[in-house]
């Protein structure tokens, strides 16, 4: 893949180089020789239909799920080689993240700063301020088991953001978060891409990765069918929506059927 993917992208260092990505369950191959890179201040969109390989990809990037065959480098350190000094560098929102449900929303990000080694002051006055802009702080003594699926989003990305990381990797960060949350997400993350940090993406939201992003990476069937600047990928389409309906091809077969539901 080229260096058009993101700018800055060639010095093998940069926030994320991802190179030959495979991973197969059984006979499926869910990720089949992915090529990534993200530059420094970019913003990543990575999008694809259901099943595509997102997830599974953004999971091997963050070290949570392991690969068949290729490398991810964060800030040129080998996810597989130096898993914990990686892992400092990213904030990772995972898919169907699966939190102590027992805990209250301030124990939570409290807790994960405690493990992350943090001084408890700190820990807890960024997890007043994140609760905040989140507008969790009414919910902070609130049991996560209680909490709305766009909540439990929110206290996520809360816990990805608390150790300043240098490259956040978030999936599906605005699903289910209403539309005020999202504008406080947008802000606060064009803040921190603005502040040298980088983001990776993924979303089903073509009008929300156009906004956002700078670079998208369109992926199919688990391989990365194109990827550059948002501009580059849309082509002569119209907008994103267009040319990822064109890249991925769009599905009608069978919709005149279900004629039993307009009776
Ligand atoms: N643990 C697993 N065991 C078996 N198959 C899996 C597993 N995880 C993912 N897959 C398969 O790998 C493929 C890619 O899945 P993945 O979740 O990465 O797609 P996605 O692009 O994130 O989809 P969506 O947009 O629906 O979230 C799918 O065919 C899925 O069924």
């Amino acid at each position: 893949m080229s260096d058009e993917q993101s700018p800055a992208a060639g010095d093998g260092a940069g926030p994320l180089v991802i190179s030959g990505l495979r991973k197969a369950f059984g006979t499926k191959v869910a990720v089949d020789s992915v090529d990534l890179t993200v530059g420094r201040g970019s913003f990543f969109g990575l999008v694809g239909p259901n099943g595509a390989g997102k997830t599974t990809t953004l999971s091997m990037a963050v070290g949570l799920l392991r690969p068949d065959a290729g490398s991810v480098r964060i800030f040129g350190v080998d996810v597989w080689r130096e898993p914990a000094k990686a892992k400092a560098l990213i904030g990772v929102l995972p898919d169907g993240l699966s939190v102590p449900e027992r805990l209250t929303g301030r124990e939570l990000i409290v807790y994960s700063g405690l493990i992350r080694g943090m001084d408890r002051k700190v820990a807890e006055s960024r997890a007043d301020e994140l609760l905040y802009v989140m507008g969790l702080h009414e919910a902070e003594r609130t049991l996560i088991i209680d909490y709305s699926a766009g909540m439990r989003k929110k206290i996520g990305l809360a816990n990805a953001l608390l150790h300043a990381p240098k490259l956040l990797i978030l999936d599906e960060p605005f699903e289910a978060v209403d539309p005020v949350s999202a504008a406080t997400i947008r802000t606060i993350l064009n803040r921190f891409v603005a502040a040298g940090g980088a983001v990776v993406l993924s979303s089903h939201v073509m009008a929300l990765v156009e906004l956002m992003c700078d670079h998208v990476g369109v992926m199919s069937d688990g391989k990365i069918v194109a990827a550059g600047p948002v501009d580059q990928v849309k082509g002569g389409e119209q907008g994103l929506e267009q040319a990822f309906v064109a890249l991925v091809g769009g599905r009608n077969e069978g919709v005149e059927g279900l004629e039993w539901l307009a009776s």
